[in-house]
């Protein structure tokens, strides 16, 4: 997967070297390109904003930076063979981000990020390139940040974790919580390691017992339990059957 973040804080964006992502662009998982919005100005202030139409607070970023600097990547990536990225614009005002698309985008070989700062990008560019490519307006909560980048961050560690060879253990994000499947959309429940004593507190007799079928049992109600407890919402969005199949696997 080739990864283009376009920013005004191309040193925001540090964090893709290290870790999981820095681990999956060493082993060749991963091609992330950072750029400079600047690059694709022309006065001699490097000018990225204004202020709006109509009035109000705050700062737009202009479109012919942003339309130069697209074009300029997308070329690049035609060049190299890549047909068309996948758009996607971290904004509060976007659809929710969820495991569902990290899923989704994890199958795409070209992503382009475009993370707006002030009070968002000119409308125009996303109108101009929703006519050219899938774009995503996402939001990773319901907050607002001072820019895009560290929404970037967040949608990159989440994808770049559902590919190929980036986790160690293929079955990791198997039973990640949200993840469909096979525990039904539920959070994940608690984990323990060694040592099976710590500060008085014992781990759950059962993860010891070697009793596969009751561990998956224990892991599935105490999923379900968390669930119930800390998002409810999700309890009622699960399919009777889905958990009934789970059940029946146990
Ligand atoms: N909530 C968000 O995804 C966001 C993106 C930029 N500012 O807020």
């Amino acid at each position: 997967m080739r990864l283009d973040v376009v920013t005004i804080f191309p040193e925001y964006l540090e964090p893709l070297n290290v870790s999981l992502v820095g681990k999956a662009r060493a082993r060749g998982r991963l091609d992330v390109r950072v750029h400079d919005l600047r690059a694709w100005t022309h006065d001699r202030h490097n000018t990225v904003d204004d202020t709006p139409y109509g009035g109000g607070p705050g700062m737009v970023m202009k479109p012919e930076p942003w339309g130069e600097a697209l074009d300029s990547i997308m070329a690049s990536g035609e060049a190299e063979g890549l047909v068309k990225p996948t758009l996607i614009v971290p904004t509060p005002s976007g659809r929710p981000f969820t495991q569902a698309l990290a899923v989704e985008l994890a199958e795409r070989p070209w992503l382009v990020f475009a993370p707006a700062r002030y009070e968002g990008i000119d409308r125009r560019v996303i109108e101009e390139y929703g006519e050219r490519l899938e774009v995503h307006e996402v939001s990773i909560g319901d907050y607002v940040l001072a820019g895009g980048e560290a929404a970037v961050l967040v949608i990159t560690e989440a994808v770049a974790r559902l590919l190929p060879g980036v986790l160690g253990n293929a079955e990791s994000h198997r039973d990640d919580s949200f993840a469909p499947g096979t525990m039904a959309d539920l959070l994940e429940g608690p984990v323990y390691t060694k040592p099976p004593e710590w500060r008085g507190r014992s781990i759950p007799e059962v993860l010891i017992s070697g009793h596969h079928g009751r561990v998956a049992r224990w892991r599935r109600d105490e999923a379900f339990r968390r669930t119930s407890e800390n998002r409810p919402d999700l309890i009622e969005r699960c399919d009777p059957a889905t958990l009934d199949k789970h059940d029946r696997a146990l």
